[in-house]
């Protein structure tokens, strides 16, 4: 069974307006709310792609309920902490003639310290039963920028192996604690190591760098460019195939979910970082975030090339 964490989770809220500009006013052409969140993205992947996923965290109000519906129905086993407030909504505005995408990203709710600790000892009894935990995105107001240095510090002491997804404070305060895999994107380890990265050769020293605090993968992704993959065996570049954007929210997500599955299925790191691609363009093909189909999964993962640099 993979454990997902969504401390932060939201409604996401996307609308697609050809043209659109700041300071102007547009009716949109298509609009769609699902259930999101960077870890329920995660979840409905591991789910699409045929895994077992118990999802946690924290879930309060309307939107709340409307998520843990959404998970219930695909057959996802819930068990989240419910929180006074209300789960937040995120928006984001995709352009597909100037091909931008603009995101307005709400903080969440506040969350009491008696729900931080219920949680906590929730995720230490489900980390001894899941192997794989994967814990994604910010967290919401109450919760101690430190929240994830104490998950992977549970998450080892019960023998489970944590993919970490998150950015800025809580990244940096993580990665000293080594979790198993992190996964951030070019920006975010820009901002953790302070310096741009120019080039592949840079971003391939950045992320042997992260390795030394003793993580055993650093996989940085590079949207339609792919991802770098630091490992034991060595350093590889993933490059996908290319493909018509519709929206690349969601796609890092989907690349968790793939490493999270391949490696529950024993494959070795770069066979799992091919399926993370694949998993990753085929969300980007679709308007909705964290949805990918089988069928674009399997096409795409015979079109992933694989270097070693
Ligand atoms: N336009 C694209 N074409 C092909 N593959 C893509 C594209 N965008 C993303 N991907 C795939 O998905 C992976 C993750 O994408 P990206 O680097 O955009 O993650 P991210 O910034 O964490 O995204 P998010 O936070 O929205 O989930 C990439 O490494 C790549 O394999
Ligand atoms: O505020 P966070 O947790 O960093 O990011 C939230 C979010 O932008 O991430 C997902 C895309 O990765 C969306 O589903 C969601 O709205």
């Amino acid at each position: 069974m993979i454990l997902t964490v969504t401390l932060n989770p939201s409604v996401d809220r996307s609308y697609r307006v050809d043209n659109f500009q700041v300071g102007k006013i547009f009716r949109a052409q298509e609009e769609n709310s699902v259930a999101g969140g960077k870890g329920i993205n995660v979840t409905k992947v591991i789910k699409t792609l045929g895994e077992e996923v118990t999802a946690t965290g924290f879930l309060g109000g309307k939107s709340g309920e409307f998520i843990e519906e959404e998970l219930n129905k695909i057959g996802v086993k819930c068990s989240f902490i419910k929180i006074d407030g209300e789960t937040r909504t995120c928006i984001a505005i995709l352009d597909p003639v100037s091909k931008t995408q603009t995101e307005i990203l709400e903080k969440g709710p506040y969350v009491s310290q008696e729900h931080v600790e219920k949680f906590l000892d929730n995720f230490n009894e489900l980390s001894k039963s899941c192997n794989i935990i994967t814990a994604s995105g910010s967290a919401p107001r109450g919760v101690s920028e430190d929240i994830y240095v104490e998950l992977i510090n549970i998450a080892r002491q019960n023998g489970a192996k944590l993919i970490l997804d998150t950015s800025g404070e809580y990244l940096s305060k993580a990665v000293r604690a080594k979790p198993f895999m992190i996964k951030p994107n070019r920006e975010e380890v820009e901002k953790l190591l302070n310096r741009k990265l120019k080039d592949i050769e840079e971003i391939k020293k950045a992320a042997l760098e992260l390795k030394q605090f003793g993580i055993t993968i650093v996989s940085i992704s590079l949207g339609s460019e792919g991802s770098i993959v630091a490992c034991e065996e060595g350093v590889f570049r993933l490059i996908p195939p290319q493909i018509k954007v519709a929206s690349p929210v969601g796609s890092g997500d989907s690349y968790v979910a793939g490493m999270a599955v391949g490696i529950k299925r024993g494959f070795d790191i770069v066979d799992a970082a091919i399926l993370a691609t694949a998993c990753g363009t085929a969300n980007a093909m679709y308007y909705k975030t964290g949805y990918v189909t089988l069928e674009d999964v399997e096409h795409l993962k015979n079109n992933v090339k694989v270097e070693k640099l």
